[in-house]
């Protein structure tokens, strides 16, 4: 039995799914058979982007499964993301046809700045130079995207409050996500809230807190231990028979947010869809809410002295 995730409905009447596939770092023929099998398992949201350099796997996954019956192009929405390189307005319409050729997809259905950073990819292409480009002035040249009918929603990804603010005010479309790094132990409800007043869905990105980089255990007896062996997701594991990936990808939905893990094992990518079948009680919410320590994976340290740098405000 395949099972589904459920949909939110969009600012602008589009339905997401409330949980997707991420995959940063799925490439080439694992990437391609990734996807496969995240569709085959009933994953109908999958996110990509140009700087993850995997667009064509995933176009050619999802062409693989239209060619063979399995779903039709309406059925999976499809996000992906403007690099930072691409900010200047003049910039964003080709930036935009690229990753729709790399997909070789009709439309996109969502498409992100991935950042409010500009810059510009120096002369070897290796290196990024920060630039003053606003990102007003590049949403602006994405709204202008969907007059050509091959996107059907605009969103951003690592905006904070005031930057999302300034959008609004400035742009004539208001963005239908804003993509964040969002997990237990940087819970987000200070701009989840902030969104949803203003009919924004929060998509959490690094869900997991990004296990695999834990995988040789620290030796420093302090450094707290990764989210799955906290004895509080473990205890609450337990009691639904689900495994801790699975409680905080429940967490993370129960609080309003569409998570967006990332795998490449089959069994895993199959696990972490399967969360529609329980849900936390407000407690057990709260006992998760005590995991928080405000600690963020994707800091994007070489950015900090932009004047756009998104974390330096309070959410
Ligand atoms: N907008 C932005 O700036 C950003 C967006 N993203 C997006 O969010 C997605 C998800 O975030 P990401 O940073 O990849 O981190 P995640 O929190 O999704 O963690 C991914 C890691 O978790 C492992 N994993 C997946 N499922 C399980 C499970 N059930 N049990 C144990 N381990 C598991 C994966 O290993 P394995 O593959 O072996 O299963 C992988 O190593 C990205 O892939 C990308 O699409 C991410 C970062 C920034
Ligand atoms: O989307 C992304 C995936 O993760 C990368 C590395 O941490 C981030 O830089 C990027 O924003």
């Amino acid at each position: 039995m395949s099972v589904r995730a459920t949909t939110v409905t969009l600012n602008n009447g589009f339905q997401m799914p409330v949980l997707g596939l991420g995959t940063y770092g799925l490439r080439g023929s694992n990437g391609v058979e990734a996807v496969k099998a995240a569709i085959d398992a009933g994953y109908r949201h999958i996110d990509t982007a140009s700087a993850y350099e995997n667009e064509a796997e995933v176009g050619q996954a999802i062409r693989e499964k239209i060619l063979d019956g399995t779903i039709k192009r309406e059925d999976i929405f499809v996000t992906t993301k403007l690099w930072n390189t691409s900010h200047e307005p003049s910039q964003v319409l080709p930036a935009f046809e690229k990753s729709l050729a790399n997909l070789q997809l009709d439309y996109i259905d969502l498409y992100l700045m991935h950042t409010p950073i500009g810059a510009n990819a120096s002369a070897d292409g290796e290196d990024e130079i920060l630039n003053e480009v606003d990102y007003v002035a590049t949403w602006k040249a994405m709204e202008h995207l969907l007059k050509t009918g091959h996107v059907r929603s605009l969103g951003v990804s690592n905006f904070n409050s005031e930057q999302l603010t300034r959008v609004i005010e400035h742009g004539s479309t208001k963005p239908v996500v804003n993509q964040v790094e969002c997990h237990v132990r940087l819970n987000q409800k200070k701009l989840i809230k902030f969104c949803k007043d203003r009919d924004i869905v929060i998509t959490a990105y690094s869900p997991l807190y990004r296990p695999g980089r834990m995988l040789r255990p620290s030796e420093d007896p302090l450094e707290p231990k990764h989210p799955f062996d906290d004895t509080r997701v473990k205890e609450i594991a337990q009691r639904y028979g689900k495994s801790p990936a699975q409680v905080l990808l429940r967490y993370l939905i129960d609080i309003g947010t569409v998570p967006i893990p990332k795998s490449g094992n089959p069994e895993r990518i199959r696990q972490n869809l399967n969360v529609f079948d329980f849900a936390l009680t407000p407690e057990e919410v709260v006992t998760l809410d005590g995991l928080q320590t405000g600690e963020r994976l994707v800091r994007f340290e070489s950015d900090i002295a932009h004047r756009h740098y998104p974390f330096s405000a309070e959410f």
